[in-house]
Order: C-alpha cells, then sequence, then structure tokens
C-alpha cells in the first residue's frame, strides 16, 4: 500500500511549484542580497516579491510589515522579548494554557525572572472565557499572545475580537498563526492584531524559513542584533531560497484555499463521520464548530494513541498523538489536560490532519484499518473488558463531543 501522510499540522510536503522557485537561489543567484553588486540585485528583488507575496495573503497593508525568521519559534519568541523589553513599566502577559511549547516555554522563562504570566483556561471543547480574559486586562499588561489555531485540536480561538478588546485597553496584542495561515482568510489591515507569527513548512512551504508580522508603529525590539538585514529587525543573512519558497507557498496557499475549506474539508468530515460510527467509545477534541478546515483530533477510552500509531504505521498510514513534542512522552499533552478530557481517553487520542495532497482513497482505508486496529488494543486491555459493561449501561456508546 502507498503511503498515507495525515501529519499536516505537524509538517507539510514541498509544492514542487515551490521548489522549482527556489532552485535559481540554490544555484546560480548565490550573491548576498546586501551586496550593491549585480550579484545581489537578482537575490534582493526576489526577497522583495516574496514580502509581497507573503503580505498579500496575511491582507497586510504594508509589505514592509513583514519580518523573515528562521521559524515561527523564532518570530514568537521575537515577540514575547520584544514586548517586555519595550515595555519596561508593564509586567504581565496573558497567554492560554493551550498553546504550543514555542510561546509557553518563553512565557516560563519570563515567569523565572518575575514576570507574571496569566494562561486562559479552556472549557470541555477547548473554548476560552472572554468574560476571563476581560477581567485580566490591565495596565500591567505588556502582551497578550493567543495562537489563532490549536496544532493539536484545530480549535480555532476569536483572536480578532481578543485583539479589539485588548486595543480598547492599549495592550499589544500577538497571534501565533502557524495553524491558520493559508486555512482562513487572513486580512491584517483590518484587524486589530499587532503581531502573527507563521512557518513555511506547515503550508507546503520549505523548513528553517517563518515570518513575523508587524504592523507598522508598533513598539519593537529585535532579538538579533547585527547586521541591518529585514530594516534592523532581524540581523543576519537573509535564507534567500527559503524566503522565496515561502512567498511562492503562501501564493499558493491563497490559490488553493478553496479546495481545502471545500473538498478537503468534506474528507475531514467524512473521516470523522466514519470513525464515529464504527468505534464505539469514541470522541472528537476541540470544538466542533470552530476548527480549521484539516484537522481531526479524536480520543478512543482504554487504548494508548502511541499504540494506535505504531499500528497504523506498520500500514503506511502516518498520523500523530498530540503534537509532536509530547508524543514519546507518556504524559497526555497540556492541551487534553486543559480541556479535562478523563485520562483514560486523553491517552488514546489521535490527530489526522490532512492537506490538499489528501485523497479520497486514502481517507478510506483509515475508515477500513482503524476500527480493527481499536478493537485488537481493547481486545487486550483489561481496564476496557473491566468498563465495557458499564459504560454501556450508561448508555456511553453514542458518538460525543468534547
Ligand atoms: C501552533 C504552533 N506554533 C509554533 C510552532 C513551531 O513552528 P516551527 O517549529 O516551525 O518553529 C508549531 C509547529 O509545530 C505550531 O503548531
Ligand atoms: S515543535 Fe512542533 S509540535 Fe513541537
Amino acid at each position: 500500500m502507498k503511503a498515507i501522510y495525515l501529519d499536516n499540522n505537524a509538517t507539510t510536503r514541498l509544492d514542487p511549484v515551490v521548489l522549482d522557485a527556489m532552485m535559481p537561489f540554490l544555484t546560480e543567484h548565490y550573491g548576498n542580497p546586501s551586496s550593491i553588486h549585480g550579484f545581489g540585485d537578482p537575490v534582493r528583488k526576489a526577497i522583495e516579491q516574496a514580502r509581497n507575496q507573503v503580505a498579500t495573503l496575511l491582507g497586510a497593508e504594508h509589505a514592509t510589515e513583514i519580518v523573515f525568521t528562521s521559524c515561527a519559534t523564532e518570530a514568537n519568541s521575537t515577540v514575547l522579548l520584544s514586548a517586555v523589553e519595550a515595555l519596561p513599566d508593564r509586567r504581565t502577559l496573558i497567554t492560554s494554557a493551550v498553546e504550543h511549547p514555542a510561546v509557553l516555554e518563553v512565557c516560563e522563562h519570563l515567569e523565572r525572572q518575575g514576570y507574571t504570566i496569566h494562561r486562559l483556561g479552556v472549557d470541555g471543547c477547548g473554548r476560552l472565557d472572554l468574560a476571563a480574559y476581560e477581567t485580566l486586562l490591565s495596565d500591567d499588561v505588556a502582551l497578550v499572545s493567543v495562537m489563532w489555531a490549536n496544532n493539536e485540536t484545530g480549535t480555532l480561538f476569536p483572536v480578532e475580537q481578543m485583539a479589539q478588546m485588548a486595543k480598547a485597553r492599549g495592550i499589544l496584542f500577538h497571534t501565533d498563526g502557524v495553524q491558520a495561515v493559508g486555512k482562513q482568510p487572513i486580512n491584517l489591515a483590518q484587524s486589530a492584531i499587532d503581531f502573527l507569527s507563521f512557518s513555511g513548512h506547515k503550508l507546503h512551504g520549505p523548513k528553517g524559513v517563518g515570518a513575523l508580522y508587524v504592523r507598522r508603529g508598533t513598539r519593537f525590539r529585535p532579538l538579533l542584533r547585527g547586521g541591518h538585514q529585514e530594516r534592523g529587525r532581524r540581523a543576519g543573512t537573509e535564507n534567500a531560497a527559503g524566503i522565496v519558497g515561502l512567498g511562492m507557498a503562501c501564493e499558493l496557499a491563497e490559490l488553493h484555499m478553496p479546495m481545502l475549506t471545500g473538498p478537503i474539508q468534506a474528507l475531514r468530515d467524512q473521516l470523522q463521520a466514519g470513525l464515529l460510527a464504527k468505534i464505539p467509545c469514541a470522541r472528537v477534541t476541540g470544538d466542533p464548530d470552530h476548527r480549521t478546515p484539516n484537522t481531526l483530533n479524536i480520543a478512543f477510552d482504554y487504548v494508548e494513541g502511541e499504540a494506535i500509531l505504531l499500528m497504523l504505521n506498520q500500514l503506511g498510514i502516518a498520523a500523530s498523538s498530540g503534537s509532536a513534542c509530547t508524543s514519546g512522552s507518556l504524559e497526555p499533552s497540556h492541551v487534553m489536560r486543559a480541556m479535562g478530557i478523563p485520562y483514560t481517553a486523553a491517552h488514546g487520542s489521535v490527530r489526522f490532519s490532512l492537506s490538499r495532497y489528501t485523497r479520497e482513497r486514502e481517507i478510506e482505508q483509515v475508515l477500513t484499518h482503524l476500527p480493527l486496529i481499536i478493537e485488537r488494543l481493547r481486545a487486550l486491555s483489561p481496564y476496557w473488558q473491566q468498563n465495557k459493561p458499564a459504560l454501556a449501561q450508561h448508555g456511553e456508546f453514542a458518538p460525543a463531543y468534547g
């Protein structure tokens, strides 16, 4: 069987059109974009074209609001550390409990330095409490950093509304847009969002390149100091080929977006409905009504996610349990714990993330094999054997959200 890749929230396949766009900048166009001689020219021009392509996808008013970085992690670190440096009188940050480690770990680092960090909790469906958020917005807050879409569940947060609430109090707002960019229209020119980060490799671009949107006029301090690249906002010779690839990936993402929100979302829904119908005691985690079109996170009671993944892998099917960094540890992910998913289900959660390359026959393969895998694993599970009758009695065999 041909390998089936359903782990696109971890990373995506490079679009061949992107590779073609990059190749000249790995070969004949090797000049330094800062050089004033003829070798620098085409590289500098290509970087500026990529900046325009990124700005277009994000709906930014000015291309100069885009700063190229090495990845989203760098962009996230830059924003959080910049905010506390640029606003030394403010000692508090607000974030959510379900952010990627690229935000949470920086917050912990700042907390150890004496900053106050408020981590907004979520309900059983992964939703934030905006009333609780409102009460935290004070003059001591330097920055709010809340992800647009969750990498594990696909849950979308109302970041536009949250940014407006922050703006009304004069507070800067950052969103980690890694899982949202390219999956839904974005119009930063009409938005209250001050900073947005994302990474090329999540939208069929290359690894090792990302971008940070910084609204014109926003107070900012660079993370990397040195040369004058990126208008002094990010020193270091540009990853020209990577940047050109990121630009092309953004252009293609815009072009293919209707496919993601149309047929690919329909495939995701087909996978979800099929699994819920065929497998008892399964629940979809996250907000079923506000999710990225490509993501399905589904938890199976009394089985180990890792075991499911290994058996899927033997069949050539690649999926993920939680985020790439938490898989391999025995703890359920912080996202599952924040939603209060029972331990017995959180351990059995599997994330399927589709892309524009996903085909119906691949989804059908999963629908054929996964119910058998769960049945086999449950047959080996003493907990399942003990609890199955009780679950049946309580009518919990019905598919459940949350
Ligand atoms: C929501 C989110 N933020 C940040 C990152 C980090 O991206 P990168 O590893 O490209 O820096 C990821 C990728 O796993 C992510 O899903
Ligand atoms: S670094 Fe990507 S999931 Fe952790």
